[in-house]
């Protein structure tokens, strides 16, 4: 059974509300869940998460920081629900900063990997991948944000360099990260999703 669950996609590709509509599904199912997201999910990491989001800052710093958020959140909230037997949902994880660090700011791969084995290398067993394209993404955020954070106001070419890097993981991991059509519709998309947990959560 899968435990360790990811969600990923660009900024506006329409993840974020499946989220708790899961959580409720799994729960309905008698399972216990923690949601939690990146960065963030710990005190320290919502600090962290402002900052991050608000403040201009150098791209290592940018990393880094990523990566301290997800070492606290990892130590206080991830390690000890999984201990507990608990089925985690987390609102980003380790691609987000394969994708947005490596392909959105163009940190080397060899830096990610470090720091990413710095943390463990702790992986999710399963990932849901929203993908839309840029201009759909776009699109749906000037609809629904009042106001952009800082990566949200990037130029189209760094959000299809994230873009890029997600589905070359998704190519290369297949087991782990299912891709969803994030262009149909809600219903549809919880369809889809639904089958996959039946199938990879609740099934296995
Ligand atoms: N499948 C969809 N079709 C049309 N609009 C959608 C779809 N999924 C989400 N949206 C809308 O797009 C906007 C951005 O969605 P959101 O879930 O906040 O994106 P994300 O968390 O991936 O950045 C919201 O207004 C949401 O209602
Ligand atoms: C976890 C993580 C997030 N991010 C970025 C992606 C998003 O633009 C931002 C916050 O993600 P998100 O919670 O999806 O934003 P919102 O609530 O506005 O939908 O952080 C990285 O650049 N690297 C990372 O490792």
């Amino acid at each position: 059974m899968r435990k360790f669950i990811s969600f990923e996609g660009i900024d506006g590709a329409g993840k974020s509300s499946h989220i708790p509509w899961m959580a409720d599904l799994l729960r309905g199912a008698g399972k216990s869940v923690v949601v939690s997201r990146e960065p963030g999910g710990t005190p320290l990491g919502e600090r962290l998460r402002a900052m991050l989001l608000g403040e201009p800052m150098s791209i290592d710093t940018e990393l880094l920081l990523m990566t301290a958020a997800r070492a606290e959140h990892l130590a206080q909230v991830i390690q000890p629900a999984l201990d507990r037997g608990d089925i985690v949902l987390c609102d980003r994880f380790h691609d987000s900063s394969y994708a947005f660090q490596g392909g959105g700011r163009g940190i080397s791969l060899d830096r990610l990997e470090s720091l990413d084995k710095w943390c463990g290398g702790a992986r999710p067993d399963l990932t849901f991948l929203f993908d839309v394209p840029t201009a759909e993404a776009q699109r749906r955020m000037d609809g629904s944000r009042d106001q952009k954070d800082r990566f949200e106001t990037e130029a189209e070419g760094f959000h299809a360099a994230v873009r890029r890097v997600y589905l070359e993981r998704a190519a290369a991991e297949p087991g782990r990260v299912v891709v969803i059509d994030s262009t149909q519709a809600i219903d549809a998309i919880r369809a889809e999703l639904s089958g996959h947990v039946q199938k990879l959560v609740l099934g296995e």
